[in-house]
């Protein structure tokens, strides 16, 4: 079966106006069509690539103790380490190992905090045994920003709105996920790697190594992602789908665990608006307007415009270990 996916190179951005344009309707027609692509001439190195792909390896060979040390259940701010089996998605558990990181920042003091949501905001626990993690991961984290930050304005520019038209979304900066991750091989024909899901923010960047597992789903078929070595796997998150009234997709994706014996990794670098935001509905000019027919309604899974909440809505679905010790089981919804 042919890859629906599309190939997209940013190159285009920088060339000519007609190449420019070229690039921003291709752009638009993927977000539309597929909610995913590939992106090509990014300004990343295939070698800094490599290097982030080496550090999960690394990271992941350390003994349990070293992991345990960083365990996502001492953070109530979501970060580090998660072991196999930890993760729900779709109510079965994953079968992959984690480590999550988001903006180095202190918590809020807690006398001051009123929303729930503000307990995201705080330190990345590192593990000692690879000192040069942290400068290495912030500044990758910082460097998918500005590739994320520069689609977001061409797919403004692709549903007939201003560059900036999501830019208050943003003022105080993005919200930013990193993962590196590691699917273990299994005997199991369509082992649970992760499962169907659709991510939260605006857009994710998913950088895989040789292997292959993850899926898309189009037009009720599922699809492989084939590697594409040196480009990034891009999709549209649930933000742009409320952003547009659904004219743009959050499209299901899920990861099989590889075969026996090989042992796949990857990282997803995951870019939302800010925390305090409120994603608004652009409005779109007729000729696009009459294909968004609303964002998808899923009662297990409401899309909710007030950023927070939908971020942690994710966190504490996907974490169950890590809310039970630190939150109560509803997401506050004061403005959704
Ligand atoms: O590992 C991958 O290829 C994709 C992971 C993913 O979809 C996610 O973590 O949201
Ligand atoms: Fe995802």
């Amino acid at each position: 079966m042919q890859s629906p996916i599309p190939v997209l190179s940013m190159r285009k951005l920088y060339l000519s106006t007609t190449d420019r344009q070229e690039f921003i309707a291709e752009l638009g027609q993927a977000a539309r069509d597929v909610g995913f692509f590939y992106l090509e001439d990014h300004g990343i190195s295939l070698a800094e690539q490599v290097k982030v792909l080496d550090t999960a390896k690394a990271f992941f060979a350390l003994d349990n103790r070293a992991k345990e040390q960083v365990q996502m259940i001492h953070s109530p701010h979501f970060r580090g380490y998660s072991a196999n089996y930890t993760e729900l998605t779709a109510g079965r558990r994953d079968r992959r190992e984690q480590f999550d990181i988001m903006d180095e920042l202190p918590a809020q003091d807690p006398s001051t905090t009123r929303l729930e949501w503000q307990r995201l905001i705080g330190p990345n626990q590192w593990p000692q045994q690879l000192p040069t993690m942290k400068t290495q991961l912030l500044n990758w984290q910082d460097k998918l920003t500005e590739v994320s930050l520069l689609l977001l304005e061409a797919l403004c520019e692709s549903l007939e709105q201003p560059a900036n038209a999501l830019a208050k979304t943003i003022d105080k900066g993005p919200y930013r996920h990193t993962k590196l991750i590691k699917y273990p091989g299994s005997s199991e024909t369509a082992g649970q790697g992760v499962g169907a899901h659709k991510d939260p923010g605006y857009l994710t960047l998913v950088l895989q190594d040789e292997n292959s597992g993850l899926e898309v789903e189009f037009e009720q078929q599922w699809y492989k992602v084939a590697p594409r070595p040196g480009a990034f796997v891009v999709n549209i998150g649930e933000l742009l789908e409320l952003a547009s009234n659904g004219y743009l997709k959050a499209t299901n994706h899920r990861v099989t665990s590889p075969k026996s014996g090989v042992t796949r990794y990857s990282s997803a670098f995951f870019m939302a608006a800010q925390l305090d935001a409120s994603v608004p509905v652009l409005k779109l000019p007729p000729y696009l307007a009459k294909h968004a027919k609303g964002p998808t309604s899923d009662p297990d899974n409401p899309l909710l415009h007030n950023v927070g909440n939908n971020v942690m809505k994710g966190r504490k679905r996907s974490h169950p270990d890590v809310s039970a010790r630190f939150y109560s089981q509803e997401v506050e919804c004061s403005s959704c």
